[in-house]
């Protein structure tokens, strides 16, 4: 079994025009609605890879209700605690250049209560639970030594913890020693506070997590792939080539693939490929609208993971 834990989800709306003009009223030429939250799309998608899992999280009124009903379509299992307010939604606008623009709210705001009903329904279920996939922004109210706290009790319990973060959450989640973190190269640079200009210093920066205790670092690089440290050892991963329509949700879909892998027991490597597949199918896929299993499937022979000195 895999859970993911999403603390602040999303109804990702994304916007097609042809460009956007500030200051101006723009007429958009399609709308697209998804159910997201990085750990909630990283669900879907090992929902689709065809292993168990549970979503767990915070929502709120009806656009909560929202993100609700589409899981119940997919057959996406879940258990949420209800909050007051309204589940945010992010709002993605690509114009026909290609450039990609998205806003993110700050979700509905949390007590102490609903931390202390989520922490316990979460330790709970941790009991049969393989890999624990924690993922995305915190709500107004929860601490951002949250993540660290539940690494630290997922390891008593001997659970394996993804870590999919940014900004303060993954600093202070690193420092708890997750057995796999996934940032892109932004978050990379965020995280080590320096530029990652070329693939030599992508390199060095996921040796160097790695070596702060970290099993395996993967950084993943939109249509240049990923790389990926292990202690000594690292990989360089290269994905299929794909039409991209939107790659929001391709980090998530790549987060489902490893989870998938250390689910089953099988090697990084495995797991890494997987996730590349992934990552492409759902690039190659509109909106925050994941990838499909067929297509995981059919590009997974053109994923190359070679090992790197
Ligand atoms: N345009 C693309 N073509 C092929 N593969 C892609 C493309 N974009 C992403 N991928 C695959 O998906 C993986 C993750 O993508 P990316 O680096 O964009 O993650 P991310 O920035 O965390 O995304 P998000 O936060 O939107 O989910 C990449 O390492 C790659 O394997
Ligand atoms: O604001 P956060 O929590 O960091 O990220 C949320 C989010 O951008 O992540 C997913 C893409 O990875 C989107 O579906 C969703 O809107």
């Amino acid at each position: 079994m895999i859970l993911t834990l999403t603390p602040n989800p999303a109804v990702d709306q994304t916007d097609w025009l042809d460009r956007v003009e500030l200051g101006a009223v723009n007429r958009t030429r399609e709308t697209h609605f998804d159910p997201a939250g990085k750990g909630i799309n990283a669900s879907r998608m090992a929902h689709r890879l065809g292993w168990p899992t549970i979503a767990f999280g915070f929502l709120a009124g009806e656009t909560g209700a929202i993100i609700e009903r589409a899981l119940r379509a997919e057959g996406v299992q879940y258990h949420f605690v209800q909050v007051p307010g309204l589940t945010r939604v992010n709002m993605t606008i690509i114009d026909d250049a290609g450039v990609v623009t998205s806003f993110h709210g700050p979700g509905a705001r949390v007590s102490a209560a609903d931390v202390a009903t989520l922490d316990s329904m979460v330790r709970f279920w941790l009991r049969g639970v393989r890999v624990l996939v924690l993922a995305g922004s915190l709500p107004p109210g929860m601490s951002p030594d949250t993540y660290a706290g539940f690494i630290a009790r997922s390891h008593e319990q001997g659970v394996k913890v993804i870590l999919d973060a940014d900004g303060e959450p993954l600093r202070l989640g690193v420092a708890a020693h997750p057995d796999v973190i996934k940032p892109n190269v932004q978050e990379a640079e965020q995280l080590l506070g320096r530029r990652l200009p070329d693939l030599a210093t992508v390199i060095g920066a996921a040796r160097e997590l790695s070596l702060r205790g970290i099993a395996a670092v993967v950084i993943s690089m939109g249509a240049e792939g990923a790389v990926c440290a292990s202690g000594e050892r690292a990989w360089r991963v290269r994905s299929p080539r794909v039409q991209a329509r939107s790659t929001v949700g391709s980090g998530d879909s790549m987060v489902a693939g490893i989870a998938v892998a250390l689910a089953r027991g099988e090697d990084l490597v495995d797991g890494l490929r997987r996730g590349a597949a992934a990552g492409a199918a759902t690039a190659a896929t509109a909106g925050t609208a994941l990838g499909a299993a067929e297509d995981v499937e059919a590009l997974l022979p053109q994923v190359s993971v070679e090992a790197i000195g």
